[in-house]
């Protein structure tokens, strides 16, 4: 199947729509020292995974070393190889160094978003779709109609492949996500060629499995400005991400923490590196062997802290299953029932996020 881009113009000229109640417009109101108590987050039905606690732990999240799949020298390729096998064993995360990007585009892009941020409210609105699949979204929160807390959290979603949704405003924002989005993809496709290399398929076996050719791929960009009472909201609770690998870049402030081993371990963002995760997919895929692992974004009283995830995932109408080579029935039975990517996403989206709760619905 051919990967096409095509563009498809947002409405420039929208129906008047209602103000949301961002997030970023309510910090900034001047006399801001508390918040309003729909923003109260608790997770006391979570505990078991020490949900509650902010303070994270400082690890080292596994590095790897992108230019290293490239190299003729067979040795080193094998090492990488058995590099992503351990960070994927291990974390689920990992820092892609020398991947290749342009460290002037992942600026441009980062740039990009906040300027997307900066537009006036009413300019914003031209994008608050309702619809959670709207193939352009701005909104506030994960979805207001159902969330019963709010999280402290505005945000954007382009779908960019297999087709290119294009925004209107501000001016360069689709020509600057139209390329970054390219090389972040191209940049996924290489390390699934790794990643299926490391479960002991041929290597391109998930990039044919899974149709990446029009895998879907999707842009979010979330904004978290500074919260007089950080301690009791949160900017994003834990989750897992449905495709198949994430890559995230961000501005210097930190607030992201992911959960490793029952431990919520803090991200300290580096220059010029992609925070990459295995998602539900490649859990899906892999029968369980690379986990999809929790994540939250939590919120600070001081600055605002802006990331950039570019999701990748099968390809829409892709039934997927653990992979036959993966699956024993004696030993290691399938532990998945297969769903077309699609029918993942409508379940996901349009109910309030429990940390992985779609994915145990979909458990043999
Ligand atoms: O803001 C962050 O660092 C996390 C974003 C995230 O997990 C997501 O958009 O799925
Ligand atoms: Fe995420």
């Amino acid at each position: 199947m051919g990967a096409t881009t095509t563009e498809a113009h947002v409405e420039t000229e929208a129906p008047f729509r209602s103000k949301i109640g961002c997030v970023k417009e309510l910090a900034e109101s001047s006399d801001l020292t508390t918040i309003p108590s729909k923003y109260y987050y608790s997770s006391t039905s979570t505990t078991a995974l020490n949900l509650n606690q902010q303070h994270g732990f400082d690890e080292q999240i596994p590095i790897i070393d992108f230019s290293l799949l490239n190299s003729n020298i067979p040795n080193q390729r094998a090492k990488v190889i058995q590099d992503l096998a351990k960070a994927c064993l291990d974390w689920g995360f990992f820092m892609v160094i020398n991947h290749g990007v342009p460290e002037s585009l992942m600026e441009r892009m980062l740039g990009m978003c906040t300027h997307f941020f900066n537009q006036t409210e009413d300019d914003k609105l031209q994008c608050a779709e309702v619809d959670v699949l709207a193939p352009i979204r701005f909104g506030t929160s994960f979805n207001p109609s159902v969330d019963k807390v709010f999280f402290w959290r505005d945000f954007l979603r382009v779908r960019v492949h297999p087709q290119f949704h294009s925004l209107p405003k501000p001016a360069g924002f689709s020509e600057i996500s139209l390329e970054y989005t390219k090389r972040t993809r191209q940049v996924a496709r290489e390390l699934l060629k790794g990643i299926s290399e490391s479960l002991g398929l041929e290597e391109c076996y998930i990039d044919k499995a899974m149709e990446l050719e029009s895998c879907y791929q999707v842009l979010i960009t979330n904004l978290y400005p500074p919260c007089p009472q950080p301690e009791l909201a949160m900017g994003l609770p834990p989750h897992s991400d449905h495709g198949l690998l994430t890559l995230l870049i961000q501005n210097e402030i930190g607030g992201l923490q992911v959960n490793h081993n029952g431990k919520w371990v803090n991200v300290h963002p580096l220059p010029n590196t992609y925070l990459v995760n295995t998602a539900d997919h490649l859990e899906i895929l892999s029968n369980g062997r690379y986990k999809s692992v929790l994540h939250r974004a939590l919120v600070n009283d001081k600055a605002t802290r802006l990331s950039l995830a570019v999701t990748h995932g099968p390809c829409m109408d892709k039934v997927v299953t653990p992979v036959t080579e993966l699956v024993d029935s004696a030993n290691n039975p399938a532990l998945y029932h297969g769903m077309t990517y699609k029918e993942y996403m409508e379940a996901l989206l349009s109910n309030h996020i429990h940390p992985k709760s779609l994915l145990d619905r979909i458990r043999v």
